[in-house]
């Protein structure tokens, strides 16, 4: 009898494998972090190796906790960190160069230049993408260019290109199936969201040829079986969904106008659209949420690029914390910060500024400040963020927008999720099961695989923890408000300097 479905979840920082039931509860989680390579200042990379080795290793060690069988797995679902660019030779199996990771910022400057020369709203037009070095298709190129021999052999078919998902299921099926889904695609700045296709015109401006690319399927879907000699037996994988875009069906905004928070490395704001693509004007992008049978659902996304990293770096930088849950003790020692403000530009700011080349600044400090109010600091700097997107997302459609659904890492924080509901005057539910982007690809496979019926079979699941509701003086609100703009501005203003 098939008792589980398998989410393999390939995050920036750590690969994790979660078994789920039918009913949605967690029956064993494995998970391990990796190495972050920063060959240069603002480059980041991983090793495609690494990767598929540990995600194995994390899958083996679920199965072996929930003392299960391969063939009690429906099926496995597969949920990645985004935009993160894999070139491998199919022949030797062999990534040419390692994974480029979203926040790579190497090629930036290339798309200033594009910018400059018209391609930024062409680009909106087609991809609903902000031109940013952010998503995949530069640095594919940046491969092609910088790597010796890799432009010819990619003329060749000899190379093939994958976000996370893609390189993972490759590996798993021993090279058989090379494909992405829609949400995945949706990220690389070369698929045409609007009419689902590999743009040509786009693929030509950054010279990669089309033989390069997985081909495109709906993120709830039986794509193939795993090798049997992975896992004992095989398993079909049947779901494959961007993490943000997986947290927002497992968080279940099914409905237009629903939207989600993930506090991880980055922060991820996504409100669901419907089968209608908005655009903005405020600085989101238009992303596609999912694809099921063909049939599309857009969201509108506003992505942050240092959340959660900002409490590493005061851990691990400034040695100013043990553990990321100290903060919110520390933090609560102090009511307020004290007049301080950090901006954590560490990589640029992303939405809604998108200024690659700000950098990150601590303001208003005073003698009095101390290591509380800097923490306090650091927890707010991600509840600013994200009310940026918010105001954005309100700006855009013209909704209210009373009520968000967080989850990530740093979701698990009473303070930071109060902080949002005060700076966002907005309601704040958390649900019981944290883990949503793992539950997003379970739910995505397990309805492919007949191992749940439909949406509402799944709705039945949901389990509140918390809420949070505003409390803060509203004219308290706007003042801390505009001091963030202010110090905003700071960081942006470095890059003028
Ligand atoms: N209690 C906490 N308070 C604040 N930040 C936290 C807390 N727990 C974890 N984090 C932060 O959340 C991030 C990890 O979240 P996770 O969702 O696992 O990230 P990712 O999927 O991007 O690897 C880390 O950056 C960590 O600093
Ligand atoms: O791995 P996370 O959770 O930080 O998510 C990264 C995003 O997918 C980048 O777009």
């Amino acid at each position: 009898m098939k008792k589980y479905i398998m989410a393999l979840d390939a995050g920036t920082t750590s690969n994790r494998c979660i078994l789920f039931d039918k009913n949605g509860n967690i029956c064993s989680v494995s998970q391990r972090e990796f190495t972050q390579m920063y060959p240069h200042s603002g480059w980041v990379e991983h090793d495609p190796y690494e990767i598929f080795n540990i995600m194995l290793g994390v899958a083996r060690d679920a199965i072996l906790k929930a003392g299960a069988q391969a063939e009690e797995i429906a099926a496995v679902g597969i949920t990645n960190q985004r935009e993160t660019t894999v070139v491998w030779d199919k022949n030797t199996a062999q990534p040419v160069y390692n994974a480029i990771v979203w926040q790579c910022r190497r090629t930036a400057e290339y798309c200033q230049r594009l910018e400059q020369w018209g391609w930024g709203e062409k680009i909106q037009k087609k991809t609903g993408l902000k031109l940013d070095a952010y998503f995949s298709a530069t640095k594919i190129k940046w491969i092609l260019d910088h790597v010796e021999g890799a432009r010819e052999k990619a003329e060749r078919g000899e190379l093939l290109f994958g976000t996370i998902e893609t390189w993972l299921i490759w590996k798993l099926t021993k090279g058989r199936i090379h494909i992405t889904d829609y949400t995945n695609a949706s990220r690389t700045m070369l698929y045409n969201i609007f009419e689902c296709r590999w743009d040509q015109e786009l693929l030509d401006l950054f010279q990669i040829p089309v033989s390069m690319l997985p081909e495109v399927k709906n993120s709830s879907e039986i794509y193939g079986c795993t090798a049997p000699e992975f896992f004992g037996s095989e398993i079909r994988i049947a779901g494959a969904a961007g993490d943000q875009q997986a947290a927002l069906f497992g968080q279940q905004c099914f409905q237009p106008g629903m939207v989600k928070c993930t506090y991880g490395t980055g922060g991820f704001l996504l409100m669901n659209t419907g089968y209608k693509p908005e655009m903005s004007s405020n600085g989101l992008v238009t992303t596609i949420g999912w694809g099921i049978k063909n049939e599309i659902t857009y969201a509108l996304e506003g992505s942050v690029m240092i959340a959660g990293a900002v409490i590493q770096w005061l851990r691990d930088e400034l040695h100013l914390i043990d553990s990321a849950a100290d903060t919110e003790y520390l933090a609560s020692k102090v009511k307020d910060t004290n007049g301080a403000y950090l901006v954590p530009a560490f990589v640029g700011l992303g939405a809604p500024y998108w200024n690659s080349y700000a950098r990150g600044v601590f303001v208003g400090l005073s003698r009095g400040v101390n290591k509380s109010h800097m923490v306090r600091a650091a927890l707010e700097s991600m509840a600013f963020q994200a009310n940026d997107v918010i105001q954005a997302m309100r700006e855009d459609t013209g909704m209210d927008m009373n009520l968000i659904r967080i989850d990530g890492g740093a979701g698990s924080n009473n303070l930071l999720a109060q902080m949002q509901a005060d700076f966002s005057n907005i309601s704040v539910v958390r649900p019981a099961c944290v883990e949503t982007t793992a539950l997003g690809a379970a739910y995505l496979a397990g309805l492919a695989a007949g191992f749940w019926d439909s949406l509402r079979d799944i709705q039945k699941h949901v389990q509140e923890n918390r809420s949070f509701y505003p409390q803060m003086d509203q004219n308290i609100r706007k003042k801390k408000l505009d001091d963030w703009k202010k110090a905003v501005k700071c960081a942006s203003y470095l890059t003028t300097l």
